[in-house]
């Protein structure tokens, strides 16, 4: 997938300064309550796996951090203050975010999809850009400059000119990736993101989450896929039935008898059927019960 590989270890981060911090965040529908009074933080420059079965309430979690929901109740501080919950305005305070679902523009090229993401840090207002002033032509020209550079960082280069909706389904999540770097964030938010990835393409999500992270930024991913969870998280967190489980390092969750409960024991025997990653968490090892290190 790069050019460049980093062979960086997780590092922990964790005394660090809360980046992000939700506090007691619950979101019902009607007679639901998908996420029940959620706590969690993220520390500069620290990666979090969040985890659970299928329909945990993770995706919607996700949401109420980046403002697509307002919280039931409960509140989200980025940098110790309160994010309006708003998508753009979250976007603008330094926390990117993709989708389970790729949300590209797809009869746009690769390259104009990352000066899309760009626009959200230009200054040039509507009647610059429709007079073509000189500030225009050197924003432009600096957008295009810095979506070629993080083409380059995800391994996309080569398919700059390509049409999205060309790309395999591997590069157009790496896309969505480079997308959401555009928007120069401080946070990113990764909804699954090597479902459908082949195990090579997963090893290198996994080293381009790490190279995202010597960048300077924090990383909080959700993902079904255990092996690559606790390969690449300093600490993990899983939700079940919107609520916290369970929180610690990779090896803590991964032998915390609950979790392995909540994934293929009896009172959340669905969650085992109903999830792509029961396949791959549920086969207990010595070493590691719920996956561990890539094979
Ligand atoms: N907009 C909505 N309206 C009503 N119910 C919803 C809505 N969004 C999610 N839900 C419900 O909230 C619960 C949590 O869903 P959510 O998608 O957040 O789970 P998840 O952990 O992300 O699942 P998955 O791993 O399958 O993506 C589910 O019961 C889901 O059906």
């Amino acid at each position: 997938m790069t050019e460049t590989t980093s062979t960086s270890p997780p590092t922990s981060t964790s005394t660090g300064e809360w980046l992000l911090q939700a506090r007691g965040v619950t979101m019902r529908f009607g007679g639901l309550t998908a996420v029940d009074n959620v706590d969690f933080g993220v520390r500069e420059q620290e990666i979090v796996g969040l985890i659970g079965p299928n329909g945990a309430g993770k995706t919607t979690f996700f949401n109420c951090l980046t403002g697509m929901y307002r919280p039931t109740s409960g509140q989200v501080l980025f940098r110790g203050r309160r994010l309006p919950p708003k998508p753009q305005a979250v976007t603008r305070a330094g926390v990117a975010r993709t989708f389970q679902n790729i949300r590209l523009f797809n009869n746009m090229t690769a390259l104009e999809n990352v000066m899309v993401g760009r626009y959200c840090r230009t200054k040039s207002g509507a009647i610059s850009a429709i007079l073509r002033g000189p500030r225009f032509h050197r924003e432009e020209r600096e957008t295009r400059e810095r979506a070629y550079e993080l083409l380059d960082f995800v391994g996309l280069r080569r398919a700059a000119d390509h049409l999205a909706r060309n790309l395999p389904y591997g590069d157009q999540r790496r896309l969505e990736i480079a997308r959401a770097l555009a928007t120069d964030p401080s946070l990113l938010l990764l909804d699954e993101p090597t479902a459908g990835m082949n195990p090579q393409e997963t090893r290198e999500a996994t080293d381009l989450i790490f190279r995202i992270r010597e960048r300077g930024l924090a990383v909080v991913v959700i993902e079904h896929d255990m092996r690559f969870i606790f390969g690449v998280c300093d600490r993990v967190v899983c939700l079940v039935r919107g609520r916290v489980l369970s929180e610690g390092t990779p090896t803590q969750v991964q032998t915390d008898p609950r979790v392995v409960e909540a994934y293929i024991g009896g009172s959340e025997a669905s969650a085992e059927e109903d999830s792509p990653a029961a396949d791959k968490a549920a086969q207990p090892t010595e070493e590691a019960p719920l996956g561990g290190e890539e094979s």
